[in-house]
């Protein structure tokens, strides 16, 4: 099975396309196997591109725990770049399908190469029950919950994939190791969650670092990004428009007031051209 190793930011990923309807079953079993960092490839996940009847290249997200998620901003980079330089006839505007719906896609090129790519990452999600999350009201803005003996207090957005967003002091010296896995089984969240740990310096810019659900500590989530700047929005800590940092670069987020939709700009990376000779 051919892969093209590829990272937005160094969330990285196997992206697999096939010409025809994925094996979702198959693909979910192996990812496991295909992302260790030691006996397969090694990768915070799988994104499979395949045809698709509403918009130029469809796309699903696997974790390297297997679990498929709704959606994936630095994969959906990562597959925008690489349609754009080998499957589109170099168009800088197209179109993804991801199981959110159909998100528009545009690639800024320096000599044909594509250097950022920006997405429409849709509308965020607040209500709980569509997050999802077990709590009452049509928002989730700075709750408080507890675990282990300790407190946080965090805002609750979904892009399409849940997540908890929470204000500490200093983000790039948080241990997320420690605290992120109890955050991201926590029983609130009965599809469990992404957690985010976010600094925010100005209105304009944020550091953030994460505990993926499905993948635990990667190097930038996407999609966690766009929930921690509109988390900044409700609760008063950024404007509309901010850059988010993180370990491998930035992130600009645009949570746009005209149409409210939240628009991510950023790199993606090719890395190597590969074979998978797994079962
Ligand atoms: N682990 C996430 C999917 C990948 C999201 C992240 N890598 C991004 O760039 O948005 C989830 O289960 O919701």
């Amino acid at each position: 099975m051919n892969f093209t190793k590829m990272h937005g930011l160094g969330n990285d990923f196997m992206l697999i396309y096939t010409p025809t309807t994925p094996d979702f079953t198959r693909l979910s079993a192996l990812a496991p196997q295909m992302c260790d960092r030691h006996t397969g490839v090694g990768a915070d996940g799988i994104a499979v591109l395949y045809p698709s009847a509403v918009a130029d290249i469809a796309m699903r997200i696997i974790n390297s725990d297997g679990s498929i998620a709704e959606q994936c901003g630095n994969a959906m980079r990562c597959v925008a770049k690489y349609f754009y330089e080998r499957l589109s006839g170099l168009k800088t505007h197209f179109t993804i399908e991801s199981k959110i719906g159909v998100q528009p896609v545009w690639i800024e090129t320096e000599a044909g190469v594509a250097t950022k790519v920006r997405i429409d990452m849709g509308p965020p999600i607040l209500e709980p029950a569509r997050i999802p999350l077990y709590l009452e009201g049509d928002r989730a803005v700075e709750q408080t919950i507890s675990v282990a003996g300790q407190s946080f207090t965090y805002t609750a957005v979904s892009m399409g994939n849940p997540h908890m967003v929470i204000a500490v002091r200093d983000a790039a010296a948080f241990p997320v190791n420690e605290w992120g896995p109890v955050l991201e089984t926590h029983p609130l969240f009965p599809n469990k969650t992404n957690v985010e740990f976010v600094t925010y310096h100005s209105p304009e810019e944020v550091t953030m670092r994460v505990w993926e659900r499905g993948a635990g500590p990667t190097l930038a989530c996407g999609s966690g990004a766009c929930a921690t700047v509109v988390a900044g929005v409700l609760t008063g800590q950024t404007a509309r428009k901010a850059v988010v940092h993180l370990p491998a670069g930035d992130l600009l987020i645009d949570w746009n007031e005209q149409d409210g939709h939240v628009y991510m700009t950023g790199p993606a990376a090719f890395v190597y051209d590969g074979v998978w000779l797994g079962k």
